[in-house]
């Protein structure tokens, strides 16, 4: 590996202009937050405090150091808002240029990351990365850092910093109301999660529309929104059977979230880390060690083609500098020991010809939300099994339901996530077409929730704990795209098997083309929103 010396890296892609110098360790590292005067962050007028501030953050990081040791220049290349994008680019390039050393263009997310698992020390953690702009659970796989879920909508920060401008209070709102919170009683809000992704729009609007005291609305929406976050970090970290939970971005500095991942963490005997706040939120160290990192792998950009990207995605970036896991993850997915299997939400006990799946009480959620949530699910989830068997979907037979349980018929083979064929996909697809043709929206749809049934190969759908009635295109878009997002996520030869759902589901259903292209729009949604 080259020795790679110092790298200057530039942040910033919203709120904070930062530098940093990074050799062994980071050597400085100076910022200049642009605090809007009113409302929320402007993207012209943060570019031009960006603008007015370079001089000063470069020479301040810079101060008393060596320049000729600098032998490269990282900024953050985006996801982020444009004009801010422009102004460092531009800043980064001319720094190459007249130092002549090569250029490093950073995804800022990656970014994130990866500072994150240097400060922590971790390896391979399922990250649940919550910022202003962004909100996304990845995990590394075959070379890429993948979505395993993202907010449909808006990120977790906005969305905090939003609801708090409505009630009156300064940017950015995520620290003020966390102080409230502490004093307020949880009211209760719309939890609204599909698979491993998220909507906080929901939550949003009815947090602003309470009419209860400011400290319990705090409450509530911390209460809500970070149970959401737990709970699809939860679901990842049993589909991709990784042990390890990191928190990056600037929400995490938010203790509550803390101590709910740790609780969850701690229930699944996974371990977890969150670096010190300085590097939490946007930092210029963070672009500056991942420069490094990238400079060492070969990963540079001439300055001719080194246009910044707003719409950068996390899994747009190939990671050469980590060693590809090269079996998929699966070795350790769901603990499976005395006949018991456990999920994310329930563990399900073989008992003969039937299972008994019961759902857990969990920790790291606010008592009243957690039993709403487990009698919503158990009682929808016996409803809609027998529904969607009515419509020809394959489903284990329900015998029995009590407040937290199901008794339902023992299907017997693997789960889909183990045997990915187009055959098998196909199959899937076409069982996908009767449901929605029948009006049901899965809810989770992933590969772990078809078994392929032994012997007969049928695919049988399972866990509609999450499932609910819905003819909308949107809501049969959102299940489909989370399919896609565990095969994403999971299979390399993931372009394949899509086109083989897209024929089953063609197949059966006579609407499949206009969901398929919701499917896209869905996606192109979820890259960077201003
Ligand atoms: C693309 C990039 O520009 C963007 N960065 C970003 O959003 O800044 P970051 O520093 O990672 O996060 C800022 C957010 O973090 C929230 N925040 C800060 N302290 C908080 C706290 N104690 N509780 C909750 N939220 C907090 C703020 O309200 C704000 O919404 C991103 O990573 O998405
Ligand atoms: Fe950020």
């Amino acid at each position: 590996m080259p020795e790679s010396g110092q790298i200057l890296g530039i942040e910033g892609t919203a709120w904070n202009l930062s530098a940093a110098l990074f050799g062994e360790d980071v050597i400085s590292l100076f910022s200049r937050p642009y605090s809007p005067p009113s409302g929320g962050i402007h993207p012209r007028e943060a570019s031009q405090h960006h603008a007015s501030a370079m001089k000063e953050v470069i020479e301040k990081a810079l101060l008393g150091q060596d320049i000729h040791k600098i032998k490269g220049i990282a900024f953050s290349r985006g996801p982020g808002l444009g004009p801010c994008l422009r102004t460092v680019g531009t800043a980064a390039r001319s720094l190459a240029l007249a130092l002549d050393v090569p250029l490093i263009g950073v995804n800022h997310c990656v970014a994130h990351v990866e500072i994150g698992r240097w400060q922590c020390g971790c390896d391979d953690p399922v990250v649940l990365y919550a910022s202003g702009a962004n909100t996304q659970v990845l995990g590394f796989l075959k070379s890429r850092y993948r979505i395993f879920g993202e907010t449909l909508d808006i990120g977790l920060g906005n969305c905090l910093d939003k609801f708090a401008r409505s009630k009156g209070m300064p940017h950015p709102g995520g620290p003020l109301i966390e102080k409230l919170a502490s004093e307020g009683d949880p009211v209760e809000l719309p939890y609204t999660v599909k698979g491993m992704d998220l909507a906080f729009s929901g939550i949003m609007s009815a947090a602003k529309d309470c009419k209860a005291p400011l400290e319990d609305v705090c409450a509530g929406f911390q209460e809500t929104a970070f149970a959401m976050c737990v709970e699809v970090t939860e679901r990842a970290l049993a589909h991709s059977g990784k042990d390890e939970v990191l928190l990056v971005g600037g929400v995490g500095a938010n203790s509550r979230l803390r101590e709910m991942l740790g609780e969850m963490c701690d229930e699944r005997g996974a371990t977890f880390y969150v670096p010190e706040k300085k590097y939490i939120g946007d930092n210029g160290a963070m672009i500056a060690l991942t420069g490094k990192i990238m400079l060492e792998a070969g990963q540079t950009i001439p300055v001719f083609d080194s246009a910044v990207n707003p719409g950068y995605r996390s899994d747009d970036v190939e990671v050469f500098w980590r060693n590809d896991t090269g079996d998929l993850p699966y070795a350790r997915a769901n603990l499976i020991e005395n006949g018991q299997a456990r999920g994310a939400e329930a563990v399900v006990t073989t008992l003969g010809d039937n299972v008994v799946k019961k759902r857990l009480s969990k920790r790291y959620r606010n008592p009243s939300l957690d039993k709403r949530l487990i009698a919503e699910r158990t009682r929808a989830e016996a409803r809609l099994i027998s529904m969607a068997r009515r419509c020809g979907v394959p489903t284990p037979i329900v015998r029995d339901v009590t407040a937290d349980s199901l008794v339902m018929e023992n299907i017997s083979g693997n789960m889909l996530k183990l045997e990915l064929t187009c055959g098998n996909v196909l199959a899937a697809g076409e069982m996908v077409g009767r449901l929605h043709c029948g009006g049901i929206i899965h809810g989770d749809l992933t590969t772990s929730n078809i078994i392929v049934r032994e012997g007969s190969g049928q695919c049988v759908l399972i866990d509609f704990g999450l499932s609910y009635i819905s003819s909308e295109i949107e809501s049969r878009g959102v299940d489909v795209h989370v399919f896609f997002q565990t095969l994403e996520s999971t299979a390399p030869d993931h372009g394949k098997l899509r086109d083989s759902f897209c024929e089953g589901y063609r197949n059966t259903f006579e609407c499949a083309d206009q969901v398929l292209e919701r499917v896209e729009e869905i996606r192109a949604r979820g890259r960077y929103l201003h």
